[in-house]
Formats: C-alpha cells, structure tokens, sequence
C-alpha cells in the first residue's frame, strides 16, 4: 500500500487511537510503518481483521481464532449499524449488495502464498451460504467440494503445508429471489509439472499420499499399489512427515465423491488413473537405447501395471516410451529415443493424464453443482482465489506464471482502488491530495504502446513462445534476447521491470523488479516447460483405452466441449491475448500466452499455448 500525505508522525494521542483503528481508512495518518503498527497491535489482541475501506485485511494467525467471539461478541459496537470487521461481515455486504443494487458481485482473495487465502475464501463461502437460503442438498455439495479440490489441487511447498497449486474461481448462482441455486468452479493454470518434479522438501499433489497411506488392503491389490514405496514420482514426498498427516485430513474424501455424485465406476477410474500415473514414475530408462531395451528390468512390471490400469495395450505403450514416431509424407517413420527424450515422453504422458483428469473432475463437479434447467439464474457471486506471490530458493517457470498472475490481480486492485477513485474525485472537482503508488502497467498490458512487458510480439511470454519454435534455441539464447530486447538502453523496449545484473551470474537467468520485490528466476528448462508437447503418437493409444473415462480425456471434440463448459459468461471476441482472470477483472489487460483449459494434443505445464493451436509464428524484428 503506497503511503500517502505529509511525512511527519502524528501526533501522540492520535497515535495511540489509530493502533485500534477497525478501519485504516479512517486513519488520518497512513504509511507502511504505521500500518504494521496497527496490525501488529490488533494482532497482539488475537484481532486479525481490519477494514480498509470496503476491503478486509487478515493477518493469518496460524491457530483457530473464534473471530465472531472475539470481534463481535466480546466487543459489541455502540455506535448503532457500526460493525466490527469480520469475514461474516464481508460476506453480509456482498449479499446485501446484490440484492440492493441487483448487480451481480465478486470477491478477490489476494495475498502472498500462506496468507491465508484458501482459508479465508472458505470462511466467506460458508458464511454466505448461510445468509442465503438454498437446497441444503446443494448447499451441502457446495461445501463438499472444496476438500475434493484441495486434494487434487493442493500440495506442500516450502512456504505452505496446503498450497494451491491452480487458481478457482467460483461462481455462485442465485435466483431473483436471493436463493443460490447452482454454481461453476473455472480452474486456472494447474501445475501440473508437479506430478513428476518439484523443489527438496516439497511434496507431490495430496492425493496421491491419501491413496497410499488410507487405502485398505484390497483397494492397494485393486489399483496394483501393493509394495510401491518411496520412488519415482514420489521420491522425498512420502518420507515427508507432513503427507501422512494431510493425507489422513482427506479421510472421508471417498464417501465425498459419492456424495457428490460421482458413480463407484468413476471413482475407479479416478484412481486407476493416480495409480497408473504412481506406476509410470517407476519406469526407469537405461543409458544405451541402441542395445533395444532402454527399461531397467524392473520397469516392465511397472509398463504392465500401467497399461492395465489404463486399459490400453501394453506393447503400444512399450514402443511409445521408447521410440519416437513421426508421419512423414505417409510413412511413419520411427527412431529410438534417448534416455533424457523418453523420460521426457514419460513425463509427459503422466502430467497429460493428470492434468486432463484434474479438468474432467471439474467438469463433473460442474455437472453437479449446475442449476437446474427449469431455473435461471439471474445474479452471480464470484470467488477468485488464485496462487499467491511466491519467491523461492530457485524460482523457475512455474514461479513466474503464478507471479504474472499476481501482477495482473495487483493491477486491479490499483486501477479499482486508485486510479477509478482518484479519476471520480477529479470529475467531481474534489481537491485532493494525488496518491503516490507504484503503476505496473507497464509490466502487462498498455493499450496502444508498444513498449509492455507482456505484448506482442516483444513481450516476456511471446518471446518464450517464439524461442521454442527455433531450433537452436536454448534457455541461455533465451536470456539474450530478453536482454537484449529489455535490458538495453537502445532498445525501444526497455523496461524498468527488467533490472540488468551488474555481473553474470552463474546460470542463465534474468530478474523481475515485481511490486512485491526483485526476483531472480533460473531459465533452465524454461523452453522445456513451455513445449511440454504431448507426441501425437501417445495420443492416439490413450484414446484407444476401452476405459471409457480415459478415452474421454483424450477425444478432441469432447475436450473442446468440457472447455467451453468452463467459461464465465458470454463468449469473447477470440483475441491474441487469452484471458488470465475472469471477465470483468481485468480482461483486457490480461496476460497474452495464458488461457483457461488446455486443447486436446497442446498439453503444457500451465495450459499455457492453448490458446495459440491455430497461431502462426509472429516473427520478430530482433529475431535471427
Ligand atoms: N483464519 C485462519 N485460522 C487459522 N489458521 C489459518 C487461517 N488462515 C490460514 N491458516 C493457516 O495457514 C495455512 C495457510 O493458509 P492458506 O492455505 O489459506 O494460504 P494461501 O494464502 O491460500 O496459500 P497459497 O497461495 O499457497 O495457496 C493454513 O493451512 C492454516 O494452517
């Protein structure tokens, strides 16, 4: 928050009434410190809400605070329609105003990863279907899926034990007469890339440790999970003490997928699919393919299991993972992989099957939660709860796809909260003292200048899109032309955003002067992440599956219709720059190179490219 007015400290009586302030905007004299101060003293009282204007801060207190106790009850306002700050009162404002104004409504949970986000949207969403009268049914359906989600969705990272790893975006329903009768969850950029690689002492998606730590004996002999230990894809993770905890949180997740109505037969091919996923990280490949038999011995079984649990034959998918095979003018014609190229196939076939599984839960979750088809639906809450701002030890592709979408939420808020309210005072010649913040604007999307970070064709993702299509690219070629296009002083593209690091540092990387802070991010294997490609090949075997469920994920036409079953509202122009956020935040200015579901056959780690099936190479003018 970007301080304002005088710089001289109050004075000392107004000090000590500002640390109690419940509203920050009611506070004559604001800076970072005193911010800090406030909260921290509110904190100290186990207060953890504050008002700032019609936003709420929370400071995550790590403990459960009874808020409505503590805020509400124990101190119980005097001055009459004065209401402490609370969640439950964020909530009654927002059904409040949507059946005041009839306008439908949305509420952005946003702050640094282990905020408290997820939580806090939790609390809102229960405290609103609690103000609002519905079907208890879908109420309760409502509520059900949010540990579904978590476990599919969420994973420990090194700054929160139950980290997002995707963005949601729920949409609630309601009827003219305040009654919420469906509801829609858009999923943004899972990272998928998790199912095969992640940092030391972080672990793989909760899921797979609930499978592997809660089932019984009969459901491990039914999914071929009997003796799977500490290797592949869950290497470290389950030696971590942390999983078996979470995993045994997710207790009842079983009897939650019935009741939200997924058939015994999907709940079979749901976890036929992890388990053929677990059992595809255990295939291990040889150094020498030429000898034809690049598989370590004990990978066969692992082949075999996999192909079962997939119901697809098990020769196709021996000689999908150890030949790359190309249509060429008619022929096919077929080479062995190298150990590094059928790892990488391996990887992908796993990340794809997760991935489009993740979309197909949602889908079905969708189906349920849908309004019903006699009823229309007139207004909508939305519920954005994405990723936050994450800086780690190494910060790699993944790191800069979650910060981006953080930068374009922070750019809302400055255009909602500073510039539209400065602009109003202005037309109603109101004097005021202009505000003083930190504009990244220039960092996303700057209508009619040439010169943003994320534009075409010479912005941040744009250029990684291009380098993949090069054939000498390399993630250090990379480095240059971002260099060479923001960091030098010629360039008409210079960016303030891109800070040059004064010595070379050890491996190719580049840095982001972020609103939350400078970030280094390595560019190994940025190319690598972004292709992500899925051989077409593969593709034509998992649609061969006779399991109806995995087929499905992989039919191009039924893909296509799930996708555009996830879309909020009316049908956008189809533009170069696919949506990052919901419509009506931001659309515009979004981040090109991003877009909600990924197409059939353009698997990529953040669904990234999906948006560009059809593009064709824009070259650019620094190009070689
Ligand atoms: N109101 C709260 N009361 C008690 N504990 C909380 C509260 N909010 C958050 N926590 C604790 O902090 C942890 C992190 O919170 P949460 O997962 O909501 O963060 P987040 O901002 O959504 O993080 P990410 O961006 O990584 O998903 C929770 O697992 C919980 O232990």
């Amino acid at each position: 928050m970007a301080a304002s007015g005088s710089t001289q400290p109050p004075l000392g009586g107004q000090l000590l009434l500002s640390l109690d302030a419940d509203d920050l905007a009611a506070v004559s004299f604001l800076d970072e410190a005193m911010i800090v101060a406030i909260l921290k003293c509110r904190y100290r009282k186990k207060v953890i809400f504050t008002f700032i204007g019609e936003i709420l801060l929370s400071v995550n207190p790590f403990e459960r605070i009874s808020h409505r106790r503590k805020s509400l009850r124990e101190a119980p306002s005097r001055v009459p329609g004065y209401t402490k700050p609370d969640i439950s009162v964020t909530a009654n404002r927002v059904y409040t105003g949507l059946m005041e104004s009839k306008r439908s409504q949305c509420c952005i949970f946003s702050g640094e990863s282990g905020s408290g986000k997820t939580e806090m949207s939790k609390m809102f969403l229960s405290h609103l279907m609690r103000r609002c009268a519905g079907e208890p049914e879908l109420e309760s359906k409502i509520i059900l899926f949010n540990p579904l989600l978590e476990a599919f969705g969420n994973a420990k990272t090194s700054l929160n034990d139950n980290s997002s790893r995707f963005g949601k975006f729920i949409e609630l329903q309601f009827n003219g007469t305040g009654k919420v009768i469906g509801a829609k969850i858009c999923e943004y950029l899972l990272e998928k890339s998790r199912v095969t690689h992640r940092s030391a002492g972080e672990t793989n998606f909760h899921i797979f440790h609930h499978m592997l730590s809660t089932f019984s004996a009969e459901q491990l002999k039914k999914f071929k999970l009997n003796g799977v230990t500490n290797s592949g894809y869950l290497a470290d993770s389950l030696a971590d003490p942390s999983s078996e905890r979470t995993a045994r949180k997710l207790d009842g997740l079983t009897e939650g997928l019935t009741t939200i109505g997924f058939s015994l037969a999907e709940q079979d091919a749901i976890f036929s699919i992890l388990a053929a996923i677990i059992h595809l990280g255990c295939v291990k490949f040889d150094d020498h393919p030429e000898t034809g038999q690049p598989f370590e011995r004990s990978s066969q079984k692992s082949i075999r299991n996999s192909a079962s649990l997939l119901k697809i034959d098990r020769v196709r998918l021996h000689n999908q993972l150890q030949n790359l095979e190309i249509y060429s003018r008619g022929e096919v014609i077929s080479r062995p992989y190298t150990r590094t190229e059928a790892e990488d196939c391996r990887d992908s076939i796993s990340k794809a099957l997760y991935n489009r599984l993740f979309g197909w839960l949602i889908y079905r979750i969708n189906q349920v939660l849908a309004a019903p088809k006699s009823t229309q639906a007139t207004l909508t809450v939305g519920i954005l709860d994405i990723f936050g701002f994450e800086n780690l030890k190494t910060n790699s592709f993944e790191q800069l796809c979650i910060n981006l979408a953080n930068e374009q939420l922070h750019n809302f808020f400055n255009t909602k909260i500073f510039k539209q309210e400065q602009q109003e005072y202005a037309e109603e010649g109101l004097d005021m003292e202009s505000i003083a913040y930190r504009d990244n604007s220039d960092l996303l999307i700057k209508p009619y200048h040439k010169t943003c970070f994320l534009d075409r064709p010479i912005g941040i993702l744009s250029l990684i899109d291009e380098e993949c299509h090069f054939p000498q690219g390399s993630d250090s070629s990379l480095v240059t032309k971002f260099t060479r296009n923001f960091g030098n002083c010629r360039s008409r593209f210079r960016s303030s955003f891109y800070p040059v690091p004064e010595r070379e540092l050890p491996e190719p990387s580049f840095t982001i002067s972020h609103y939350a802070g400078e970030i280094t991010y390595s560019v190994r294997g940025f190319l690598e992440k972004n292709r992500d490609s899925l051989p077409d090949r593969v593709v034509v075997v998992l649609q061969s599956s006779t399991h109806s469920v995995v087929s499905s994920l992989f039919n191009a036409s039924l893909a296509r219709e799930r996708a555009r079953s996830f879309s909020t509202g009316p049908r956008q122009r189809r533009s170069r720059t696919p949506r990052l956020l919901p419509p009506g935040l931001g659309a515009r200015e979004c981040a090109p190179g991003c877009s909600i579901r990924s197409a059939p056959g353009k698997d990529s780690p953040w669904a990234f490219n999906s948006g560009y099936d059809e593009r064709a190479i824009i070259p650019s003018p620094n190009s070689e």
